[in-house]
């Protein structure tokens, strides 16, 4: 119910919209309502009139027909119109979820990522905001218009009769009781199901995005086992979640139909009988034709309303767990909001950095670097290289602060990194990352996405440095060529060079290379090194190197391992020490 609360400020924000949808739908239950009470006028007055040995009143049941020809068509408008409106309230409501869930995932740490799947994330934001729409859509106005036709059919009877509008209603605390029961029976296996269901999502976005390495390694039957492992988990709590929850229809029309039994021997009594006396109470006198029939209409009508809220039960069930992994996402802690600050002027910044006695674990019992200081001068070309898992992307990552260090500080131009904002921090620094990812766009618009408003000159000259801009002019449609979603119509070592183009666009005083693992071809990969060189020329940077020959210019040689820097000078005084860089750097060039 809680959730279902957080939902109503999405609906609420188009008041106008919703108000109208809600009074139509009032207008059309009410004329829905209206329409056998009236029919049961007539018969009455017909049966009075015949009985009575009197002129038919025609023009009585003249009237009673327009009124009742009125409510018909007001019931089909209106019922169009509130459906018109809900949809559109709906569909405004899922659009604000969805951009809320975006504007979220933008304020959210890394280490989130690190812990949650990206197909889950990616379900959460397609499937899950889906089901609840189509549960709102489907649901919600039913819902309401049943309810508000059981009471409307009910305040008719009593206008008619008050013993037989009460009987009738002793049919709602019993459906309320076994709908909540089984409702609550329900509901954990929908919300393992919407889970399942993530987990699915996560499963495939995995294999397709590294199919070809499945295959490589001969990994099918395994991710098959996998795969059937989630499906069968599916099926079981879909099977569980489903049948609780389609059992309620079925047992519920039972037993409504026992209550209009019991209603209807009741009424059967009150004929034979007038007026039925209990106890020395008359607690009711015989209904007339008229008004009998349009009891028995309205207990019959009652079933609809009743199948209606039943039938949705596991939409709704379903919706609820969706709207409850919604939500989490939107409650997920997010990263403190920072405000630039105003007493830093990021271009005098020289790019001096500098790592004082730095402690940091991607968790608190697992503490990966203990003591780092390192003090790098302006200008400098630092290279960072070590074993697999030495650290060497952690040191990076902690310099951009996608992650908090422990203890220590870090600082560039002696300005602790923690008093800047991220943008701010951020706009010093040029990234390279060993995956080259480019996203659906123009080269252009992909190489401009690298700075704020870079201007068509400025790709052109960053493009230029990168090595690429020639080639870029012999695309069909030079710069404004289209990256089609897999960047699959530019080759690897290409889109290498376009993403150090779009480092380089906002001219940043640090550059960050991750030096790529796959091997290109030896005419691009010495067309990348030497855009790398270009690109290093009178800026700090930091290359991440994987090839030892790529670094031997550099000034500064750190070399890590478990967390630590254990070895640090040039390539000459590395050499000369003989110790790790030395046996990495023999077994390259032995190799
Ligand atoms: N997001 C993370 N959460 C938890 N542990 C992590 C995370 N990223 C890295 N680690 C761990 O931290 C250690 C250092 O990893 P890091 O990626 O910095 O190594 P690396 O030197 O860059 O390795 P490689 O050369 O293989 O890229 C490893 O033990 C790794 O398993």
């Amino acid at each position: 119910m809680k959730d279902i609360k957080r939902l109503l400020p999405y609906m609420t924000k188009y008041k106008l919209k919703l108000n109208l949808s809600i009074s139509l739908t009032i207008l059309y239950t009410f004329a829905r309502s209206a329409q056998p009470f009236l029919i049961g006028l007539i018969i009455s007055e017909l049966v009075a009139n015949v009985l009575g040995n009197t002129p038919i009143n025609l023009h009585y049941i003249m009237v009673i027909t327009i009124i009742i020809a009125v409510c018909g068509i007001t019931d089909a408008i209106s019922d169009y119109c509130a459906n018109y409106f809900l949809i559109d309230v709906i569909q405004k409501g899922m659009y604000d979820i969805r951009s809320d869930i975006q504007k979220k995932l933008n304020k959210l740490p890394v280490s989130f990522f690190d812990t949650h799947k990206q197909g889950d994330i990616l379900g959460r934001i397609t499937t899950d905001v889906d089901v609840v729409s189509v549960a709102l859509q489907q649901g919600i106005i039913k819902i309401f218009a049943a309810f508000l036709t059981l009471f409307f059919s009910i305040v008719f009877m009593f206008i008619r009769s008050t013993f037989f509008g009460l009987l009738a209603l002793i049919i709602f605390p019993l459906v309320y009781i076994i709908y909540r029961k089984l409702f609550q029976r329900a509901q954990p296996n929908f919300m393992k199901l919407q889970n399942e269901l993530g987990r699915l999502n996560s499963f495939t976005t995995e294999t397709f995005s590294s199919h070809d390495v499945i295959q490589l390694f001969n990994q099918e039957d395994h991710m098959q086992e996998k795969f059937n492992e989630i499906t069968e988990s599916i099926q079981e709590t879909g099977f569980k979640s489903n049948f609780n929850s389609s059992v309620i229809n079925p047992l519920l029309s039972s037993l409504l139909n026992l209550a209009y039994i019991l209603i209807f021997l009741v009424m059967g009594i009150t004929v034979l009988r007038n007026p039925l006396v209990i106890g020395g109470f008359v607690l009711s006198a015989a209904l007339d034709i008229g008004a009998l029939q349009s009891f028995i209409q309205y207990i019959w009508q009652f079933s609809s309303p009743i199948r209606d809220i039943t039938q949705l039960s596991n939409v709704i069930q379903a919706a609820i767990a969706s709207l409850a992994r919604v939500l989490e996402l939107l409650d997920a802690k997010e990263e403190k909001q920072q405000v630039n600050n105003p007493d830093i002027n990021l271009s005098d910044m020289t790019g001096q950095v500098t790592f004082n006695h730095v402690k940091f674990g991607y968790s608190p019992d697992k503490i990966l670097m203990q003591d780092v200081n390192i003090d790098i001068a302006p200008g400098s070309m630092v290279a960072v290289v070590g074993p697999t898992g030495a650290g060497k992307t952690t040191l990076i990552n902690l310099l951009m602060r996608f992650y908090d260090i422990n203890a220590g500080s870090i600082c560039i131009d002696t300005i602790d990194i923690k008093t800047m904002s991220k943008p701010q921090e951020r706009s010093l620094f040029g990234m390279v990352l060993q995956d080259p990812w480019l996203y659906a766009a123009s080269v252009a618009d992909n190489i401009g996405s690298g700075a704020d408003y870079a201007e068509r000159a400025q790709i052109i000259a960053a493009a230029k440095i990168a090595n690429v801009d020639h080639y870029i002019r012999t695309l069909p449609e030079g710069y404004e060529t289209f990256i089609n979603q897999e960047s699959s119509n530019v080759s690897q070592g290409q889109k290498q060079l376009i993403t150090i183009a779009r480092a380089l666009v906002g001219d940043p005083k640090i550059l960050i290379l991750d030096e790529a693992t796959s091997s290109v071809d030896t005419r691009l990969e010495l067309m990348i090194q030497s855009a790398m060189e270009k690109a290093m020329e009178n800026r700090t940077s930091f290359i991440i190197a994987h090839r030892l020959s790529t670094i031997r210019n550099a000034d500064l040689i750190l070399v890590m391992n478990q967390g630590s820097i254990v070895e640090h000078g040039t390539h000459d005084d590395l050499l000369l020490q003989d110790g790790m860089y030395s046996s990495i750097y023999q077994s390259q060039f032995d190799s």
